[in-house]
């Protein structure tokens, strides 16, 4: 009998075309996203070469990081599209130029279907079990909540993907991440994704695909999955997983490109065997209790920096190595924050929910609940609710969620990253403080100075209402 194998093992040993002696492998990608920032050059490679895109079929393109939020106009005859930002524009036209050319699928600014590549790429059933996908976008991670095995690539390896469908990569190493129990009232998705990062740390996954195992993640909606698999990156890990089941395969029937009729019953069919084997082994294993995760802030510069909202900032002299003592130090400078000051007395400015991690149906759904018969606190100067789709958008607006948010003063804008990384107009200003749902906390992510504190949807919605860090199982018990 075969060895026993991970879920990784199998699709990647279903996906190698060529084996090096060196372990370099040549790897069958079938689905490759592509969006403005990292596609201009791979495309302006392929010309200079005179080659064709191999797969066209196989690639979908959507502008998402320089889009402006706000309502989005074409100039004249359906000229290009009207961005201030000459960079941005620049970005914007060559992508639009680029798949006209290479007749690549695409999505524009002004399509119903537009949104952040990695909430499109599942929502159209582009994003399939089993699958290799890539982007030339670290956060391409996020898909392997469909079981496909998926990671981030540099704008070389978009070339190569663009032209081959294939990619050199190396095997990595398999790290379980193995949860047991319920989530508590008020914890969520972004919470226990948060503490796994807070245990690892930002390089633990390193070299790494993670595996999500558990009853825990067996629970979780897909929505939840995708918050969670998004941020597998922020752990350095190449890529994470959920093994497909039922519910996976309910979220992808019947959508745009999802296999139909007999197609699906089969595609159904081999997606149950993708399962890590009875006495597979992983390289190395994380297991959590469910019932230990409070809902959890940020208070530094690396999503790594994690504590419950019930906790402090911590001492930087506190911890172990001076490495970590420097940086910590460098963090509470930046963040304007001081050892020992409980996170609760944390006062923000601003607030966002959106991103790739957390701006989809569920996720607008836990932040209106809290935020429904309240309104944001006059401390706050600016609270953005940003869809991560066209179709999130709808869903949100068909249910009356975009009524509840303006109601409680927040704008409901078009969808895109958005506040999630400064490369469009919406950013924090220097010195000012960011309760936001993204995934990353870095030095100037939402602008220049900005101070960026990384927590979920609800408790995003509850620092609004108060205007500053909250505990949201406090403000709704
Ligand atoms: C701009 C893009 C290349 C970048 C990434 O790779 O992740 C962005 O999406 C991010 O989240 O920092
Ligand atoms: S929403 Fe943020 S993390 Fe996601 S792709 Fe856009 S910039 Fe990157």
């Amino acid at each position: 009998m075969a060895a026993p194998r991970t879920l990784y093992e199998k699709i990647w040993d279903a996906h190698v075309v060529d084996r090096r002696d060196d372990g370099t492998c040549l790897v069958y990608i079938d689905r490759h996203l592509v969006h403005e920032v990292t596609s201009p050059q791979a495309f302006e490679g392929l010309r200079a070469a005179g080659r064709k895109v191999r797969r066209p079929d196989l690639t979908l393109a959507v502008p998402d990081h320089n889009v402006p939020t706000t309502p989005r106009m074409r100039g004249s005859n359906g000229g290009p599209l009207l961005v201030e930002d000459v960079d941005s524009a620049a970005q914007l036209a060559a992508l639009e130029a680029n798949v006209a050319d290479f007749a690549i699928p695409y999505f524009d600014a002004t399509a119903p279907e537009q949104g952040i590549v990695h909430v499109v790429g599942p929502e159209q059933g582009f994003t399939l079990p089993g699958t290799t996908v890539v982007c030339g976008d670290s956060h391409t991670a996020a898909h392997g909540a469909l079981g496909a095995l998926a990671f981030g690539i540099g704008t070389s390896e978009v070339e190569h993907v663009l032209a081959t469908q294939t990619l050199l990569l190396k095997p990595s190493r398999t790290l379980e991440v193995r949860v047991e129990g319920s989530l508590g009232f008020g914890v969520s998705p972004k919470d226990l994704i948060l503490a796994i990062i807070g245990r690892l740390g930002t390089a633990g996954g390193t070299g790494h695909v993670i595996e999500y195992r558990g009853s825990t993640f067996a629970e979780m909606s897909i929505e939840g999955r995708l918050t969670v698999a998004n941020m597998s990156i922020e752990a350095g890990a190449r890529s994470g997983l959920f093994a497909p089941d039922e519910k996976t395969f309910a979220y992808l029937q019947g959508r745009p490109m999802s296999p139909k009729g007999p197609d699906w019953d089969r595609a159904v069919e081999r997606w149950r065997t993708l399962v890590t084997d009875e006495g597979a082994s992983f390289d190395r294993s994380l297991r959590l209790d469910a019932s230990e995760i409070a809902p959890n802030v940020t208070w530094g510069t690396s999503p790594e920096d994690v504590v419950p909202i019930t906790g402090a900032v911590p001492d930087p002299d506190q911890f172990a190595d001076e490495g970590k003592r420097e940086a910590a130090r460098r963090s509470l400078a930046y963040m304007g924050l001081s050892a020992g000051q409980r996170m609760e007395e944390v006062a923000v400015e601003h607030v966002f929910i959106g991103s790739c991690t957390n701006s989809r149906i569920e996720d607008l759904r836990a932040a209106a609940a809290v935020l429904q018969g309240r309104r944001r606190s006059a401390a706050i100067k600016q609270a953005l609710v940003v869809p991560g789709s066209g179709l999130v958008k709808r869903q949100a607006e068909a249910e009356g969620l975009d009524r509840i948010f303006m109601e409680a003063g927040f704008e409901w804008r078009e969808p895109g990253c958005s506040m999630c990384l400064a490369m469009n107009p919406d950013k924090v200003p220097p010195q000012e403080r960011c309760a936001s749902t993204s995934n990353r906390n870095f030095v100037g992510r939402q602008g220049p100075g900005a101070r960026t504190h990384l927590l979920s949807p609800a408790m995003a919605a509850a620092a609004a209402v108060t205007g500053r860090l909250t505990d949201v199982r406090e403000l709704v018990s």
